[in-house]
């Protein structure tokens, strides 16, 4: 049994995130801790952000993801700004700098409450996605699923937000492909070796997309900002939007993503809190907090 360290279970626009404080600890959460917390319903997610101390001189704090597998990611948007909530209610600090395996995230909660992420730069070379074999135009690679005459999804936008993304490009309804049945088979595709964020996504106008998304390590999930934030820069560089986009989550959920000039990706949304616990970093086991007991 480890010393108990305190969650908050929270949502950003649908994405399941648990914030786990693991500040002053010389420990982190094993994977098959964060398996138990993800079999549980009561606390089922899609990532853990783990808040440890800053290893980093001019970071706030070093921020762990792990994915409802136990794998770790990379960058995690919903969760980001779920982060920024919890610790902007818990002082009267409102910007931070965290970070990250992506890199360093700054962030600000606004007085209305919403919160900007800067995602940082995207990357699109086929080494940084990264992909198996050369790509020059990764705008459009070569990869399909359903029949080879007649694929149902095909060509799709790469790029990284730091982790790796996959964008299909569909002209009906994203709720009518069968993503439950595709997203493994194409998260798990050797074309990426280290997996990838499968997303489909809509154009509805030059400012607005519709997306689902089957992430790495963690299946359908209601939202996912990294992939919100790839949709919106592979949808300015093949010219089918312009840089600055909402996106509308399965969730009904919406995120703005801006493609600044300096390259840098911020999106902006909300973060929703829903109950606090404490839980073993080292089995899983957890309790509602005991201002929270039911
Ligand atoms: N839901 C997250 C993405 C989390 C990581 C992703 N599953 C991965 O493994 O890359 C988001 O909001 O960005």
């Amino acid at each position: 049994m480890s010393a108990p360290a305190s969650f908050a279970k929270m949502n950003g626009i649908g994405n399941k995130i648990i914030v786990a404080d693991m500040r002053g600890r010389m420990d982190r959460i094993s994977a098959d801790a964060a398996i138990a917390l993800a079999a549980d319903p009561a606390t089922h997610f899609d990532q853990i952000m783990a808040i440890h101390d800053p290893r980093l001189a001019g970071t706030d704090f070093y921020i762990e993801i792990i994915n409802s597998d136990g794998s770790l990611a990379q960058a995690c948007g919903n969760g980001t700004r779920c982060v920024v909530s919890a610790l902007a209610a818990e002082t009267d600090k409102k910007v931070f700098t965290f970070q990250t395996l992506a890199g360093i995230v700054n962030a600000v909660e606004h007085e209305d409450g919403l919160i900007s992420v800067d995602m940082g730069k995207p990357r699109f070379d086929w080494q940084d996605i990264p992909l198996a074999e050369e790509f020059r135009d990764t705008r459009a690679i070569e990869l399909q699923v359903g029949p080879i005459d007649a694929p149902v999804l095909h060509s799709p936008s790469v790029a990284s937000m730091g982790n790796p993304h996959a964008i299909f490009w569909v002209d009906e309804d994203v709720w009518s492909y069968d993503l439950e049945k595709f997203g493994p088979l194409l998260e798990n595709h050797p074309i990426f070796p280290e997996r990838a964020n499968i997303t489909i996504a809509q154009v509805s106008s030059r400012e607005t997309l519709n997306i689902r998304t089957w992430e790495r390590g963690a299946g359908l999930t209601l939202a996912c900002g990294s992939a919100a934030c790839a949709a919106a820069v592979s949808g300015a560089r093949t010219g089918r939007t312009l840089r600055t986009v909402t996106i509308t989550a399965p969730s009904g959920g919406k995120l703005i993503i801006e493609w600044r000039a300096d390259d840098h990706v911020i999106m902006t949304g909300p973060a929703e809190w829903e109950f606090a616990g404490e839980f073993d970093p080292k089995t899983g086991s957890w309790q509602h907090a005991s201002e929270d007991a039911v």
